[in-house]
C-alpha cells in the first residue's frame, strides 16, 4: 500500500510570492521523513503540496512535479479530491466532527467518498481502523458516543482512525502532537512507530526531540530573510542530520542557535 514520493524542481507558489522554492527530495515507502526548520521555512506549505492541500487556498499553485509511484499528482487528468483519497492528512489541532458519533467519525471519510458499505463492513471498517490508531481498548463500549467527548490525544487518534479508514498510500501529519500532553503525544509517537509498517510517512514537527524519536530520514528547511522563499538545505538519513549535519545551517538549527 505504501507508496514512494519523488518530488522534482518543486517552486510554491501563493500568487506572486514564492513560498517554496526548487525542492528535490525522494520519500521512501514504508518510512517516516520528518520536516523540520525554523518558523515561516515553508513545512507546511510543501507538506500541503503533496496532497494538493495548498489548492484551496486561492491563488496557490506550483511548479515542478511530485510523481506518486510515477504518476505525477499534478498532471492535468489527475483528480485533486482522488489525490486526498489517496494521501491522507492529520493536522495540527484534532478536528473530529463534533457532534457526529466515534463510529460515524471514523466512517466520514469513506461516506465522503460515496462509497457504499453495508452494516457489518462498516462495523469491521470502524474496529480495524480503531485497533490502528491504538483506539479501540479506550472506545468500543461507547462508539456512539459524540467524538468531542473524548480527551485531546484521543481526538487526535479519531482523526488518524479516520484517515487511515479510507485506506490511503501516504499519511501527512501537520505537527500532529503539538497540541497535545505529554502521554499523548508518547502515544501518537508510538503509533506512528506502527504505522509505517503499512504507510509512508511524512510529518512537520518542531519538536526536534520528536523528529529524532520517530523518522527514519529528516529533512532541514530554512529561510534566509523575510520574503525570501523557503528552500531545503540538506536532507538524510535521521541519526546523521542529528549528529553530522553537512551544512553549517543545519548544525546551527538543530543545536538550538537559532529559530
Ligand atoms: N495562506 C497563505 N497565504 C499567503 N502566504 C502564506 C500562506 N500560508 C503561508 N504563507 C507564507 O508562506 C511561507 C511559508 O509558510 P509555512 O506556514 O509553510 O511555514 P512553516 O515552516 O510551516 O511555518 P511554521 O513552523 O510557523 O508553521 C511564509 O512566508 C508564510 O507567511
Amino acid at each position: 500500500m505504501a507508496q514512494r514520493i519523488d518530488v522534482k524542481d518543486l517552486d510554491v507558489f501563493y500568487g506572486d510570492f514564492r513560498a517554496v522554492a526548487d525542492v528535490s527530495m525522494v520519500i521512501e515507502p514504508r518510512s517516516v521523513t520528518a520536516l523540520i526548520g525554523p518558523s515561516g521555512c515553508g513545512k507546511s506549505t510543501f507538506l500541503r503540496t503533496l496532497n494538493r492541500m495548498h489548492e484551496v487556498i486561492p491563488g496557490a499553485h506550483v511548479q515542478g512535479t511530485v510523481l506518486v509511484d510515477g504518476v505525477n499528482l499534478y498532471d492535468r487528468e489527475v483528480d485533486p479530491v482522488a489525490v486526498r483519497r489517496q494521501i491522507g492528512m492529520v493536522f495540527q489541532r484534532p478536528n473530529p466532527f463534533p457532534t457526529m458519533s466515534i463510529a460515524e467519525n471514523v466512517l466520514a471519510g469513506v461516506r465522503l467518498n460515496n462509497r457504499r458499505i453495508s452494516r457489518s463492513d462498516a462495523a469491521d471498517l470502524v474496529e480495524s481502523s480503531l485497533r490502528g490508531a491504538n483506539l479501540w481498548k479506550e472506545v468500543k463500549d461507547r462508539l456512539h458516543k459524540p467524538g468531542s467527548s473524548l480527551s485531546g490525544g484521543q481526538q487526535q487518534r479519531l482523526c488518524i482512525a479516520r484517515a487511515i479508514a479510507v485506506k490511503p498510500q501516504v499519511l501527512l501529519m501537520d505537527e500532529p502532537a503539538s497540541a497535545l500532553d505529554p502521554i499523548s503525544t508518547l502515544a501518537i509517537e508510538e503509533l506512528i512507530a506502527e504505522l509505517k509498517n503499512e504507510y509512508t510517512i511524512v510529518i512537520v514537527t518542531h519538536n526536534m526531540q520528536q523528529a529524532a524519536r520517530v523518522s527514519d530520514r529528516t529533512a532541514f528547511f530554512n529561510v534566509t530573510e523575510a520574503g525570501e522563499p523557503g528552500r531545503l538545505v540538506e536532507m538524510d538519513d535521521t541519526r546523521t542530520i542529528f549528529s553530522v549535519p553537512s551544512q553549517k545551517a543545519t548544525e546551527d538549527y538543530i543545536s538550538g542557535r537559532f529559530g
